[in-house]
């Protein structure tokens, strides 16, 4: 899993401007105005008894001196238990290096170096995510406590390792290693997010509270009152301090004096802290009151985690209720919103004033609402829950325990609003879908869209039996890999691998068929192709980078494959009116777009949003096609990259593909059911030069336009660090020679016509190459025919070739045509499925259930087909209604010994016998010198 599966808004990241940025009373402590002295006397001194009672209290490891005490707890049901952690050893030339690495600001001039406490924990990674996605510095330090399931934290550091992020292992207690840091960096920030969360688990165990929420909170400020220069803190406050308070919206100016658990009280507690050292020291501090956060990489002690656990494994989930049954709501906020309201809280913090410990000057106080504005009943996010896992919840209504839950909260967020231009996006039941998908996924449970609740549910206890009773327990344990095994992960990442899954291949494909079915849309069979590969590649995310006026064939194509393998499409354009203008394509075709699968920006900005590519699909007209590729960063199997109108590059993706590339010139992929799809992509001439090319589909549902197309899986990207880029310099086994043309690929046409590919060279017919390209097709399964449409056997001669020796069924769209074809092409037995019906419209005869007024046809599988089979032109016909499971059948005779493997039998003997080389092939029309063939081999290629 990539971070992308994680920082789950890749889409639009657009915080407002406040209007007033500069405002002088940003500069004030807006907040505690309207709070009396009195009261913040009282919190300090409540705060510093606290933690001093507590801290006494608590027993003390005797860790050496590099090994902080812990605050950790683990909590167990046999009570209270505190351990020492820990915790790697810090320091000496290496580890600075890694340090001062990490935290190195790169391409955001002027971007702010941070530091993240807490990087290991939910909010903690996401925002160092999105800190470094946006090219600022970001340095973690965490505790990796046992509160919860510790391998979760491992598994977010080892994606912020991936990220570029290293999370230092200690403690924001640990004083010595704090003032390490800063001496080793300048940090212009901290956002502080280490601190002990969860209301309910204060009563288990108070003490860890006080040491993290109000001990290293002072920590941390005095390394920061410390450090020159002073950094500016965010820090995370919550919600939980309005307590008892029943005015709603909860506003900042509202009472926070009667928190109801400890918890809120340490909360509380800090922000009265932070009034003191912005006071005495001149630290700009940001507290943000979040409002329960939520989303994928969550916190297993949340209830909509354990809900979602529970009602998996069949577990009862016990639904709070307030007095007389009344509900209980929160204001759910999604994570990603929470980011963006911290990167904005960060980026007008304002300076801090002190240096070295001394004030100069007053420094900005502030404390915002981070929240969602609309509270939901915690009956409706377990509904929400049912619905997405298709399971039924067991459910236990239960009076609210007092323990410290408050019965609702609902955040005013009219400051963050103005001052950071924050505004959240998503709602609870879009959160709550990425947060399963998410889950399911982590915890590699599948669904499937079509079992019933019972069989669902059964199968989800299935995969949930490893799960432990306590939080659930992943799979995959994620450990941070010793720099040897991460150099050969590398390695290892830079070849392809790829799971082919025919059924979700044919499901997507099938699907992008249906709904591209009555549109006639440009490019719809590309749409059904990239569809088809999203689908069995089981892509989970699925960048297209959409070219003006390009129609939206493929985003409806890639729409439909995500749905099937719960992935991500995601579109990127450059600016808002492409994404206006995507959006309404997308919404006339008949598929809904949300705003988060539409990021917009710069190539770099955008694609910086996005890690773990799985499938990419690039329209070379783009100016920016080049970068967009350049920017893309794969996901750990590699990545398949199409990129449509190859031959019409504008110099952006010129750049992209070096002098020797391999490109594929023909696909196959193996479908199911008895469906598999053969596309060959053809150029004008003898050779592929000359920059045109089109698709033949065997398709027999091709539209009618099939204009020129060039799709290309390349293997090779300019960077040399790209996965992809090894298959630049690789040979195909089979051709020690990068080849130059078809004839190479497929060097021995089967018997019998021989001497077409030569007559067919010299150029005797239009669209010879397409017939070239077919020289040794023939039927893999001779009881299902193969169709051709019109043009491939009027115009390009595959029929001629093929009919040669198959029996197969062509199809024509008239009268006229069929003459011209004429009978002597079909030869052997071969049939023309001729045009006439009752009414005398030959079109609408061939394919009824289209809506033939309209002349459309219909396309896809899955459609039924009433056609006459005549023996010739204008003879007698012989009706036939079927189900059409066939969308060309053909198969490669032996243009390589792999692509035989294929025809073998199906594509799981390519697993068994390992022959398998060509899997997937898909032309280009690049310049010769650039044109060779991709090959994934056996050993690279997974086959389910
Ligand atoms: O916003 C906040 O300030 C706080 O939000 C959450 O606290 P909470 O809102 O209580 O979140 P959950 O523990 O996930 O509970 C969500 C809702 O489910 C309810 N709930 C919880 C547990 C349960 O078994 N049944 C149940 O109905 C709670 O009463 C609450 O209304 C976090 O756990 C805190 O760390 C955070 O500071």
């Amino acid at each position: 899993m990539d971070v992308d599966d994680a920082p789950s808004t890749p889409g639009k990241w657009k915080m407002e401007k406040p209007h007033h940025r500069h405002h002088p009373r940003l500069l004030l402590p807006r907040w505690h105005h309207s709070y009396p002295v009195s009261k913040l006397v009282f919190w300090s001194f409540f705060s510093l008894a606290l933690f001093l009672a507590l801290f006494l209290l608590s027993p003390r490891s005797s860790a050496p001196a590099r090994i902080p005490e812990s605050f950790a707890s683990s909590s167990s049901s046999s009570g209270v238990r505190r351990a020492a952690l820990q915790m790697a050893p810090w320091g000496g030339p290496a580890w600075e290096k890694r340090v001062r690495s990490s935290a190195r600001v790169r391409r955001n001039p002027g971007g702010a170096s941070v530091l993240v406490t807490g990087a290991a924990g939910f909010v903690g990674m996401h925002v160092a995510a999105a800190l470094k996605r946006r090219g600022d510095g970001v340095l973690g330090l965490d505790n990796f406590n046992g509160y919860y399931d510790p391998s979760l934290k491992r598994a977010r550091q080892a994606l912020l390792d991936r990220a570029g992020v290293f999370v230092v292992e200690g403690d924001i207690d640990d004083g010595a290693l704090l003032r390490k840091l800063f001496d080793v960096v300048p940090f212009t920030h901290v956002v502080h997010l280490a601190a002990q969360a969860g209301v309910r688990h204060a009563l288990v165990d108070p003490a860890s509270y006080v040491h993290s929420n109000v001990a290293g909170l002072v920590s941390v400020l005095e390394a920061a009152k410390a450090a020159d220069p002073q950094p500016a803190i965010v820090w995370a406050s919550s919600s939980s301090v309005y307590g008892l308070n029943s005015r709603v919206p909860f506003s900042e100016a509202d009472r926070t004096d009667r928190p109801a658990s400890l918890y809120a009280a340490t909360k509380k507690a800090g922000e009265e802290i932070a009034h003191v050292y912005n006071h005495i020291y001149g630290l700009s501090i940001t507290g943000l009151r979040f409002f329960t956060v939520y989303g994928p990489w969550g916190r297993p002690d949340m209830a909509y985690f354990f809900f979602t656990r529970d009602i998996l494994r069949g577990k009862p989930v016990s639904i709070f209720e307030g007095p007389d049954h009344a509900t209980v709501a929160r204001d759910f906020t999604y994570i990603d919103d929470i980011v963006k309201g911290c990167l904005a809280a960060l980026d007008h913090a304002g300076k801090s004033t002190g240096s070295g410990g001394k004030k100069r000057g007053p420094a900005p106080l502030r404390i915002y609402n981070l929240g969602n504005t609309s509270p939901v009943p915690v009956t409706k996010l377990v509904s929400i829950l049912e619905r997405l896992l298709k399971v039924k919840a067991v459910k236990k209504f239960v009076k609210m325990p007092r323990n410290g839950d408050v019965q609702f909260t609902h955040a005013n967020i009219t400051f963050a609003q103005k001052e950071l231009g924050y505004r959240p996006t998503t709602g609870l039941h879009s959160g709550l879908k990425k947060f399963v998908r998410w889950y399911l996924e982590y915890y590699s449970i599948s669904l499937s869209k079509n079992d019933s609740t019972d069989e669902a549910q059964r199968r989800s206890l299935r995969q949930l039996h490893a799960i432990s009773d306590g939080f659930p327990q992943p799979h995959r344990v994620q450990q941070p890999p010793p720099p040897s095994v991460e150099r050969r992960r590398r390695r290892q990442r830079t070849r392809m691998k790829l799971v082919w899954c025919p059924e979700t291949a044919l499901k997507a494909y099938v699907d992008a068929a249906k709904a591209l079915a009555d549109r006639s849309l440009e490019e719809s069979s590309v749409a059904e192709l990239v569809s088809a590969m999203a689908g069995g590649w089981k892509a989970q995310l699925v960048v297209e980078a959409w070219a003006r006026d390009a129609g939206a064939a493929t985003g409806v194509g890639l729409r439909a494959a995500v749905e099937h393998v719960r992935g991500r499409h995601v579109c990127v354009v450059p600016d808002e009116q492409w994404a206006a203008e995507y959006v309404g394509a997308m919404r006339r075709a008949g598929a809904s777009v949300e705003a988060e699968s539409v990021a917009v920006g710069e190539a770099e900005g955008a694609m910086r949003e996005l890690e773990g590519v799985d499938l990419m699909v690039v329209d070379c007209r783009r100016r920016d096609a080049g970068r967009v590729l350049r920017e893309a960063r794969p996901g750990a199997r590699g990545m398949v990259v199409v990129c449509k109108w190859a031959g019409r590059q504008r110099g952006g993706a010129a750049g992209v593909f070096r002098a020797g590339t391999r490109v594929v010139r023909a696909t196959y992929l193996p479908l199911e059911g008895g469906v598999e799809v053969f596309h060959v992509g053809v150029g004008k001439g003898p050779s592929l030069g000359d920059g045109r090319a089109r698709w033949i589909s065997f398709d027999p549902f091709l539209p009618r336009r099939c204009d020129p197309e060039d799709v290309l899986l390349a293997g090779a990207l300019v960077d040399a660090n790209h996965p992809l880029a090894p298959l630049a310099g690789r040979r195909h086994p089979a051709h020690p020679q990068p080849a130059t043309d078809w004839q190479q690929i497929h060097p021995q046409p089967p018997e019998g016509v021989a001497a077409r590919p030569r007559a067919l060279a010299e150029g005797v017919v239009p669209d010879h190459d397409s017939a070239a390209g077919l020289h040794g097709a023939e039927l893999r399964r001779p009881e299902h025919p193969l169709v051709l449409r019109r043009r491939a056997v009027d115009e390009d001669e595959v029929g001629a070739s093929v009919l040669a020796q198959q029996q197969v069924t062509c199809v024509a769209d008239d009268e006229v045509h069929a003459a011209r074809v004429g009978p002597e092409r079909f030869q052997r037995g071969a049939q023309l499925v001729g045009p006439a019906n009752d009414a005398g419209d030959p079109a609408a005869g061939l394919m009824r259930g289209g809506d033939q007024r309209q002349g459309r046809r219909p396309r896809g599988v899955g459609a039924h087909l009433h056609h006459e089979t005549c023996a010739a032109p204008g003879g007698q016909c012989r009706h036939e209604l079927g189900e059409v499971g066939l969308l060309g059948l053909v198969s490669l005779q032996k243009p390589t010994q792999e692509a035989h493997a294929v025809s073998d039998s199906n594509s799981y003997s390519l697993h068994r016998t390992g022959k398998a080389q060509v899997v997937v092939a898909v032309l280009t029309s690049f310049s010769v010198r650039r044109k060779a063939l991709v090959a994934f081999s056996a050993d690279q290629a997974m086959f389910l």
